[in-house]
């Protein structure tokens, strides 16, 4: 079965080096957040439900619920969630909002290896891909500056990985459902391997799997369900701004 529990505690962590290969500078902003806070969804009224519900940021992190945050005070931001839910595309434009690299895990891994995903994926299954993710979130955790990353679809499938997320960044779980995702993606399965076959099917069962294991390490959850992107974003940020109260 795809992300099978026997694959949260695998194998030697392979060492990347910390400096972000896919890092994009985008120009720091000094500013407080007043972007954050005066953010384009709450001008436009969307309804805060959409936006995510209010929980602790980082959890077990330094964060606490209920505190309105600068960008400066954020640790690096953590998104997690399904495939195709949008954490590489949320992600950049949350980076650039923020002034902030942005890093991608699967770019990370495939740029470490020399190989695409589905190349890694095939020659070595996900006994073989678990361990590169992990070590690709250490990488990225260990930045000088706070980034934005981009997590592995699979983070929460490794125990190694979830500690190291709990120990004090931003994660954020992006929640669409299956029918959504598979609907947007279509074909688009190039390094998803896990979607090979009905993808509806397969997006279903790992949403039935792993949405709880999600939440479970998530400090805020969004609905990001039906939202365009820059709505999303918008979302990430108010949630982000108010310490997810
Ligand atoms: N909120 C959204 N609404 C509609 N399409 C989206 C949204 N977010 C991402 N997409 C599209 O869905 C596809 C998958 O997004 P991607 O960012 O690659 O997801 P992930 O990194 O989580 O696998 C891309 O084609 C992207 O343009
Ligand atoms: O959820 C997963 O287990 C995976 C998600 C994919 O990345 P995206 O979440 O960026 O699509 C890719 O790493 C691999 O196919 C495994
Ligand atoms: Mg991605």
């Amino acid at each position: 079965m795809p992300g099978s529990a026997s694959s949260r505690d695998s194998s030697a962590t392979p060492t990347f080096p910390v400096a972000p290969v896919t890092a994009t500078r985008r120009g720091r902003l000094d500013e407080v957040v007043r972007l954050v806070v005066g953010s384009a969804s709450m001008r436009r009224g969307l309804p805060a439900a959409r936006g995510g519900e209010r929980a602790n940021l980082g959890r077990g992190g330094p964060m606490t619920g209920g505190q309105p945050h600068t960008a400066d005070q954020l640790p690096t931001i953590v998104l997690v969630g399904l495939m195709g839910t949008g954490k590489s595309t949320i992600g950049r434009a949350l980076a650039d909002r923020l002034g902030r690299d942005f890093l991608d895990s699967d770019r990370m891994i495939e740029a470490r290896t020399g190989q695409t995903v589905r190349e890694l994926w095939e020659a070595g299954g996900e006994a073989a891909y678990r361990p590169l993710e992990r070590a690709v979130v250490v990488a990225a955790l260990g930045a000088e500056d706070p980034v934005v990353l981009a997590a592995p679809g699979g983070v929460v499938e490794d125990g190694e990985a979830v500690r190291a997320l709990q120990r004090g960044a931003a994660v954020v779980y992006l929640r669409t459902q299956p029918e959504t995702i598979a609907a947007r993606l279509g074909g688009e399965v190039t390094h998803r391997p896990l979607l090979d076959g009905e993808p509806e099917e397969l997006l279903s069962t790992l949403f039935a799997r792993r949405d709880a294991m999600y939440r479970d390490i998530a400090g805020v959850v969004v609905e990001a369900d039906g939202l365009p992107p820059d709505a999303v974003v918008e979302a990430v940020l108010d949630a982000l701004a108010t310490g997810g109260s």
